[in-house]
């Protein structure tokens, strides 16, 4: 008997050291028929299915669409009001018609498939428990805490700020460096046009004066990491999550996904599925945009949910401020009407919040936000 099939029945010693391994390993490996223990969701936490029920989870979502061309050009001030919209309403978005070729979009998503086809021993080379490599392997959400494991493995990475960054990534399958070196700085150029554009939204900058061009600096040399997704077919995608709800870290996460469908996202209390585009990005706004904006625009709860026919590939690409940086509720949002919500955060208070809790929902966020008593106290100084 295979060592999956074995673990499915009576859960042996090594049970813990085989699911390390990650998915993929157990979906080849195990002619699965049902999912390991390890994987079931209780009952609340699982993905519901049914078509009938208009109260149930998994109905698709039209996310608002952003047409990049609008915003570059005359239509610039109609285009923005919907960024705000989407910001306000969805924390998504999906952009289409941006700069980045179908060909760059296209490889990316073909190098991350191929770079998971790799034998275990190749991927596993970069398996690390430590959260401030440049390069981590792994499988599940945080697989050293998860009490439920998940369904995916995954592949993350530093991009910038990172001397020198090229000699850190995975060096096979051979273009892997090349593609992602292209794919990073096109999808970096993007986010910071985008980020201006959330800027201007929020009338935090107007013209091109130098105090506005400073901001807009500190976002150029900010920091920017990939996380390639692999989420092989599951035999019970009814009893457990690719990856459980979570809000990102980061300003804005740009997450592009093949032609199968998996992203939820939260709205009005119920789980959504997100459409995918072809060659589109889903932007979503990040704990840190939450923060900055004041609770203006909304870092929204997120999943993946897997199926039993076909694997699925997401690439995202997030980006924040330097990891040095202070991210704090923006001055030019603060005022008797909107007092200040949050308290100020940086990426250390963030390694520290997850390194110590098992990452749950909207946790650290929460973490962030003063309290009403604390914001009442604030008031009464000002
Ligand atoms: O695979 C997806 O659609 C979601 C990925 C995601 O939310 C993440 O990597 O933070
Ligand atoms: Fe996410």
């Amino acid at each position: 008997m295979c060592p999956a099939m074995a673990m499915n029945e009576q859960g042996s010693k090594d049970d813990s050291q085989y699911l390390m391994k990650g998915v993929k390993q157990l979906y080849e490996k195990g002619h699965l028929q049902t999912v390991p223990k390890k994987y079931i969701l209780p009952a609340s936490d699982r993905p519901t299915k049914s078509v009938e029920d208009p109260n149930a989870d998994n109905q698709n979502l039209q996310l608002p669409i952003i047409d990049f061309a609008e915003l570059l050009g005359p239509n610039r001030p109609k285009a923005l009001q919907s960024l705000a919209n989407a910001c306000e309403q969805y924390g998504f978005f999906q952009l289409v018609n941006h700069c980045i070729s179908d060909d760059v979009v296209r490889s990316m998503v073909d190098v991350s498939g191929r770079f998971f086809d790799l034998p275990f021993e190749e991927r596993s080379k970069y398996m690390t428990s430590d959260m401030r490599a440049p390069v981590r392997y792994g499988t599940s959400f945080s697989q050293t805490k998860d009490t439920v494991l998940c369904w995916r493995d995954f592949l993350k990475f530093l991009c910038h700020p990172f001397p020198d960054f090229h000699s850190h990534w995975p060096s096979s399958p051979l273009d892997f460096r090349k593609v992602v070196a292209t794919y990073a700085e096109e999808t970096k150029h993007l986010y910071l046009v985008v980020m201006e554009a959330i800027l201007e939204s929020l009338g935090i900058i107007e013209g091109k004066e130098s105090e506005e061009e400073n901001i807009l600096k500190e976002f150029d040399n900010g920091s920017q990491m990939m996380v390639l997704n692999f989420y092989p077919p599951c035999p019970q995608p009814d009893l457990t999550l690719g990856i459980p709800p979570h809000s990102d870290y980061g300003f804005l996460t740009l997450l592009l996904q093949d032609q199968v469908e998996g992203l939820q996202i939260q709205f009005q209390d119920k789980w959504l599925t997100v459409q995918p585009i072809p060659n589109a990005f889903v932007i979503n706004v990040g704990d840190h945009l939450e923060i900055f904006s004041n609770g203006r625009y909304k870092s929204v709860l997120h999943r993946a949910v897997v199926n039993e026919a076909k694997s699925r590939v997401s690439v995202a690409s997030f980006h924040s401020l330097p990891f040095n940086f202070m991210v704090r509720p923006s001055p030019k949002l603060i005022d008797e009407a909107n007092p200040k919500r949050y308290m100020d955060t940086d990426f250390d208070s963030f390694l520290a919040y997850v390194s110590t809790k098992e990452p749950n929902k909207k946790d650290f966020l929460n973490s962030r936000k003063l309290t009403y008593l604390q914001l009442e106290s604030k008031l009464k100084k000002q």
